[in-house]
C-alpha cells in the first residue's frame, strides 16, 4: 500500500471578530488531502487535515520542505513493517529530516496539518473511528463515549453590545452547552468586568464561564484582572500573559486560587514540559490546551502527554484548543478532559458530526471510520472542494 498523492490548499477563515490580540479579517488555514491506493466502498481512501485556526496557512513550508520530503521518500518507508497501513510515526520522522531541534514556530503547523490527514487515512484503512483505533493501539482498549465540550465565542465584534453578547451565550445554552467562553483583555478592565457580569446573568454561576485574554496582559494587568475576577469563581482564566512567559503564569498561580488554562500557543512537547515545570500550573485544578493541529500533530501530542505525565499532570488536565474533530477523537480515545467547540465562529472549519447533539455539556461521537469529517457535511465539502478530491 502507498500514498499516491498529497494535495494542499489554502482556505479563508476570515471574519470580523477580534480577540485581545488579533482580528481574524485575513485569517487562513491549510487543508491537506492524503490520497492512498487503498479502496473502500469502491473509492480511494483519502485522509483530510486542516490546521485549526489562529496561525494562518503554512503553504510555503508545506510546499518547500515537508511535502517534497514525503513525495521523494520510498513509499515503503512510510508504511508499517507489516505493510498493512500507513505509519504516522515514520511519516512524521520523514517530514522532520534535516530539521534542527528548537525553533518550533510555524513549522509545527505545517507538520500538524499533514499528520491530521495521515491519522484520518490510517483509521479509515483500519475501518474504525480514530478514537477506537487510538484506544486499541495506545490505550487500554476502552474509550469515553462522550466528551465534555464548551462553547467558545464571546468575541469582540464591531457594534456588539452586552445584550448581543448575552444573546450569543443564550444560544449556546440552548444548544446544550453548559460552559461558555468569552474574550477579555480587548477592552479596559472595568468594561470587561461589565461584560463578564452580563454573561453571568445568563449562565447563572461563574463555574459555567471561562474567560480568555489571548496572552495580552503584562504581569501587573494579569494580577489586576485576577483580583477583580476572583470572587466570580470562574471555570477558568485563560492565557493571561504571553504564552512563553512562564514567570507571569507562575506569579498568577500564587494569587489566583481559581483554575487557570493555557498552552494553545505552545508547539512542542519541550515547550509543554517547560510550562509544566516552570509555569506554576497546578495538576489539581488547571487546564492544558495544546492543540495538536498547531503543534506537530498527534505523533507529537503523544510525546506531550508523556512529558506532562512525568511532571504530575494527567491526560484529564488537557482540553485542547481548536474545536476540531481530531482533538475530539483524541479526547475520547486517550481520555482527555474535554475539547473546545466553536458553535458560531470559524465556519465551516469547526463543528462535530451533524446529527449528534450536545447534551448537558457533552457530545457523542459518530461510529464512522476515520476522524469523522464525512459526518460533518459543511466541513467535508469545503475540504473536498479545496483539494479537488
Ligand atoms: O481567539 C482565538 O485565537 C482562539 C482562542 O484563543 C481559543 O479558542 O481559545
Ligand atoms: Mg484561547
Amino acid at each position: 500500500m502507498k500514498i499516491v498523492d498529497i494535495r494542499e490548499a489554502v482556505v479563508s477563515i476570515s471574519s470580523p471578530i477580534r480577540n485581545a490580540f488579533i482580528d481574524f479579517s485575513k485569517m487562513t488555514a491549510s487543508v491537506v488531502a492524503v490520497v492512498t491506493d487503498q479502496v473502500k466502498d469502491g473509492k480511494p481512501v483519502v485522509g483530510y487535515g486542516f490546521n485549526s485556526n489562529g496561525r494562518y496557512a503554512a503553504s510555503g513550508l508545506l510546499n518547500e520542505r515537508f511535502l517534497p520530503r514525503l513525495r521523494e521518500a520510498a513509499p515503503e518507508s512510510l508504511i508499517r513493517d507489516d505493510g498493512t497501513n500507513l505509519d504516522p510515526h515514520k511519516i512524521w520522522a520523514t517530514m522532520m529530516v534535516n530539521e534542527k531541534p528548537g525553533g518550533h514556530g510555524e513549522r509545527s503547523v505545517a507538520v500538524g496539518v499533514v499528520d491530521m490527514a495521515v491519522w484520518d487515512a490510517v483509521a479509515k484503512i483500519n475501518g474504525v473511528p480514530l478514537y477506537k483505533h487510538l484506544a486499541d493501539t495506545y490505550g487500554d482498549g476502552t474509550h469515553d463515549d462522550s466528551v465534555f465540550v464548551y462553547a467558545a465565542g464571546g468575541y469582540y465584534y464591531p457594534g456588539k453590545d452586552d445584550s448581543q453578547l448575552q444573546d450569543e451565550m443564550r444560544r449556546y445554552r440552548a444548544m446544550g452547552y453548559e460552559v461558555v467562553k468569552m474574550k477579555i483583555g480587548g477592552a479596559p478592565l472595568d468594561e470587561d468586568i461589565r461584560r463578564i457580569e452580563a454573561v453571568l446573568e445568563v449562565v447563572g454561576e461563574g463555574k459555567y464561564l471561562a474567560v480568555d485574554a489571548n496572552g495580552r496582559f503584562d504581569l501587573e494587568t494579569a494580577l489586576a484582572y485576577a483580583e477583580a475576577m476572583k470572587p466570580y469563581n470562574l471555570f477558568w482564566y485563560e492565557e493571561a500573559g504571553d504564552p512563553l512567559d512562564y514567570h507571569i503564569q507562575n506569579e498568577l498561580s500564587k494569587v489566583y486560587p481559581g483554575p487557570m488554562a493555557t498552552g494553545e500557543n505552545l508547539f512542542s512537547h519541550q515547550d509543554a514540559r517547560n510550562l509544566a515545570r516552570y509555569g506554576g500550573m497546578r495538576p489539581d485544578r488547571d487546564w492544558l490546551q495544546f492543540d495538536c493541529a498547531l503543534s506537530y500533530g498527534l505523533v507529537e501530542y503523544m510525546r506531550t502527554l508523556e512529558a506532562i505525565g512525568k511532571e504530575g499532570f494527567s491526560s484529564r488536565n488537557c482540553v485542547p484548543h481548536g474545536g476540531h474533530q481530531l482533538s475530539l477523537n483524541i479526547a475520547a480515545g486517550l481520555k482527555l478532559g474535554g475539547n473546545e467547540s466553536y458553535p458560531e465562529v470559524f465556519k465551516p472549519f469547526c463543528g462535530f458530526a451533524d446529527g449528534i447533539k450536545v447534551e448537558n455539556g457533552r457530545v457523542g461521537l459518530p461510529d464512522a471510520p476515520g476522524i469523522g469529517f464525512e459526518q460533518n457535511s459543511a466541513l467535508i465539502k469545503a475540504m473536498r472542494d479545496a483539494t479537488n478530491t
